[in-house]
């Protein structure tokens, strides 16, 4: 049982392993990398919107004045950073809290939440310094962005961004004073590992689907490669069976036509065509029975089989007709097997109304690789003929010069 179940075909099964894994990963793989999208995209709002509530916990006019560094003091400094270190501690989720100018086409930091000693956050956090320029290593993915946050937008990276302090997902928004004016802006960092931390769930759930989609792709191939094998074998058996006779188990007329032009396409040094033909089987029928004739007619098949080589040719050609297809047989070797035949199924009949139990044969044999089977069997029926003709049980070889 455990054995049948190993009965597949191999090319099969890894064709459509092959292909139903290809199928499978892109129906798997696809909808898992544009959830990744919504899902970096569902952040970067998070990200926004986070900044435009550190934005508006900033005094716009205290702001303004600190931009100037004329007025720096340490007062003012921490007068503009201690309600962003209030909402930062509030939400230590955020890495980086901090405002910027712009100044010559750079952004400078203005204030930090890391500077305060004031800030609860368990994370060892580096402080950028007042003025201090930033400094990206990534190329910037839009160059205008400056420009854009001074027009009014909260502009959010598209994605993870390396700088001097690690690697972000940064928001910025843009303050305004109490008239209005545009005084530089907040920005909120969120480190990779936040977001990496955010997505092992969902690596668990595609590195799941994966596994599944090929186990599903073996399991169907071998399905279809089982399915296969079942399919051919039966095709096989068929085959078998159409080229067989039943009753003697030798090969039928097609098989040996078959086999037969296989042999001759091989062009060897000589082919040699028997034929065996029963004598007065309609007699044994008669006289005995038609199981009786079938017996016999099982005899002389058993007789041929046992009587030449393994590789030649053995087939039952019609009622009591059998071939002998001998590839590589001279005119010796073909008596020496007609003789033997003769010999073993010969006997005499007790009843007085026959003679014998016996065979007739006829032998053409061809020298040379350009033999045609039917002019073989044409020839070597002719001496079965004759072998007939010359009272039965003998054989006799198809002369070309009496032919003629
Ligand atoms: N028992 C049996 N008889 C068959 C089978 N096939 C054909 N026969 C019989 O074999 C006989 C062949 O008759 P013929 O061709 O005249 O040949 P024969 O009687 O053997 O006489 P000769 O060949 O002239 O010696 C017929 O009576 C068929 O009915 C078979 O499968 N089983």
């Amino acid at each position: 049982m455990f054995r049948d179940f190993r009965k597949i075909s191999p090319r099969i099964f890894w064709l459509v392993t092959l292909a139903a894994t290809a199928v499978l990963l892109t129906v798997v793989a696809v909808p898992q990398w544009l959830s990744k999208n919504a899902r970096l995209q569902v952040l970067r709002s998070h990200v926004a919107e986070i900044a435009q509530i550190a934005a508006s916990v900033v005094d716009g006019d205290l702001h303004r004045q600190l931009l100037d560094p004329a007025n720096y003091t340490p007062e003012l400094y921490e007068r503009v950073v201690a309600p962003l270190v209030r909402f930062h501690s509030a939400d230590p989720e955020i890495f980086y809290v901090y405002t910027m100018v712009e100044r010559g086409g750079k952004s400078l930091f203005v204030v930090d939440t890391a500077a305060s000693s004031k800030l609860k956050t368990t994370r060892r956090l580096r402080p950028s310094a007042y003025m201090e320029p930033f400094e990206s290593i990534d190329v910037e993915p839009d160059p205008d962005y400056l420009q854009r946050i001074a027009n009014g937008e909260t502009y959010v990276y598209p994605s993870f961004q390396r700088d001097v302090y690690g690697t972000f997902l940064s928001g910025h928004t843009p303050i305004y004073d109490s008239q209005g004016r545009y005084s530089g802006f907040v920005g909120v960092d969120f480190d990779i590992k936040y977001y990496l931390a955010l997505e092992s769930s969902f690596r668990a759930i595609f590195y799941g689907s994966v596994a599944g989609a090929v186990l599903i792709a073996l399991l169907i191939g071998y399905v279809v490669a089982r399915y296969h094998y079942h399919i051919q074998d039966r095709i096989d058996e068929q085959y078998r069976i159409s080229i067989r006779d039943e009753l003697t188990q030798l090969l039928n007329r097609r098989g040996a036509l078959r086999f037969s032009r296989e042999a001759l396409a091989a062009r060897v040094a000589s082919y040699a065509v028997i034929l065996v033909d029963i004598d007065d089987l309609k007699g044994i029928n008669d006289l005995y029975g038609h199981a009786a004739g079938d017996e016999f007619i099982v005899k002389v098949a058993d007789t041929i089989r046992n009587s030449v080589r393994e590789k030649d040719i053995c087939a039952r050609m019609g009622g009591d007709e059998f071939l002998i297809f001998a590839t590589g047989c001279d005119l010796d070797a073909a008596t020496e097997i007609a003789r033997r035949i003769l010999g073993k199924v010969f006997s005499h009949d007790s009843n007085s109304s026959r003679s014998h139990f016996g065979v007739s044969i006829g032998i053409c044999v061809s020298p040379g690789a350009d033999a045609s089977f039917e002019l073989l069997y044409r020839q070597a029926d002719e001496a079965l003929y004759k072998a007939k003709q010359a009272g039965r049980n003998r054989f006799v070889i198809f002369d070309p010069m009496v032919a003629a």
